[in-house]
């Protein structure tokens, strides 16, 4: 089974010489696998991701990411890696994560494996 949650931040950046200030909506997909669990059938419990999430999202929502340790450099690809190395310590079986800017039909995203 594998269990996945979403979460969005507003933020800004600049990623020189390719483009100057600016700022997207960001998703996130956090995926965890793992044997269901006998009674829900989950493979992990929301609950549980809730928090390690909610730090991270109120880390990047309306920041400037430049600014943030790790992200003076912040691709998709770099933030995405840099959102993978925070919770994978608090996660088990996390398989990936992926992050798209833009809205649906227009999107540009990433996932990162370990
Ligand atoms: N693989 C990637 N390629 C590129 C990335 C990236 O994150 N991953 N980023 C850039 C630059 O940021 C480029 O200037 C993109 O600018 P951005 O405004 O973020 O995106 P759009 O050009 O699509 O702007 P819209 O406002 O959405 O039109 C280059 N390559
Ligand atoms: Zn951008």
């Amino acid at each position: 089974m594998e269990t996945y949650k979403q979460f969005t931040f507003e933020a800004a950046h600049q990623l020189p010489p390719y483009s100057g200030l600016h700022g997207h909506s960001f998703k996130v997909s956090v995926h965890i696998s793992g044997s269901p669990d006998a009674k829900f059938g989950w493979a992990a419990n929301l609950y549980e991701l809730e928090r390690h999430v909610e730090a991270l999202r109120l880390q990047l929502d309306h920041s400037y990411l430049n600014d943030i340790d790790g992200l003076e450099d912040p691709s998709l690809e770099n933030i995405a890696a840099w959102i993978w190395a925070r919770l994978r310590p608090d996660i088990e079986g996390m398989t990936h994560v992926t992050l798209s800017r833009g809205i649906d039909g227009q999107a540009e995203g990433c996932v990162y494996r370990a």
